[in-house]
């Protein structure tokens, strides 16, 4: 078994937790407060926003064209197409996205950005590719998941959310990464693929942490 299938087989418990969080369902069945769909699109714009500057990291420590080519296309993605999703919750909201831009974060946003930051800082390109690749792969797997559940149509108010992330046979961005990883893993020490495991499994919890603290509206604990 490659290494990315380990990892997945690994993470299996927490991608069906994601599936059957209230948010995820929500987006399921079509129905999810506003209040909710605002907390979710103000602080993923700030994720957003942490996950472009790690992939400047990223490139930094490149060695080669295609893997600088890689990250530089991904920022791209992020600034042009990523918005689309946010539309669609901002449109069911009744909200423009404008005004949900630079919120302070809230602390699960906090933590998984601060996560992320900290192996962008201290780890090698493979713990980076490691502890970014939830991001991709758990959205790609919760679109797959409720296109197939829901079968919804063109007239179901998050069908251009699910459409955006289900995997649409192309070689997508969770392809790109898993071949990448799996070529560097092939060369990595034990204790980097140890290192690469944990970085990649605390993603994955916090990726179900941050559709609970958008569920929640979650807040830090004392108001100034
Ligand atoms: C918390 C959170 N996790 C994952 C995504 C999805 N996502 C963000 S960037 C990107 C492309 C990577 O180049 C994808 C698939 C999100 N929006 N918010």
């Amino acid at each position: 078994m490659s290494f990315t299938a380990e990892l997945r087989k690994t993470a299996d418990p927490i991608y069906k937790a994601i599936f059957s969080h209230p948010f995820v369902q929500g987006i399921g069945k079509g129905s999810l407060p506003a209040d909710s769909l605002i907390h979710y699109v103000k602080q993923d714009f700030e994720y957003l926003n942490t996950f472009m500057q790690i992939y400047g990291i990223a490139i930094s420590r490149c060695e080669n064209r295609e893997d600088m080519a890689m990250f530089a296309e991904q920022i791209g993605f992020i600034l042009h197409s990523e918005t689309h999703p946010h539309h669609n919750f901002c449109k069911v909201a009744g909200v423009r996205y404008e005004d949900l831009q630079y919120e302070p974060l809230a602390p699960t946003a906090h933590h998984y950005t601060r996560h992320m930051l900290d192996v962008a800082h201290r780890g090698s390109l493979a713990e980076i590719l490691a502890v970014l690749l939830p991001c991709p792969w758990t959205y790609q797997a919760i679109g797959d998941y409720l296109y197939e559940t829901f079968q919804p149509k063109a007239n179901h108010p998050f069908f251009d959310w699910i459409s955006f992330y289900r995997s649409n046979g192309e070689m997508g961005v969770t392809k790109q990464f898993c071949k990448r990883l799996d070529e560097l893993a092939a060369h990595a020490t034990e204790q980097e693929k140890e290192r690469m495991q944990d970085h990649f499994l605390k993603s994955c919890q916090l990726e179900y942490s941050f559709w609970e603290m958008a569920y929640v509206k979650e807040k830090w604990p004392v108001a100034y």
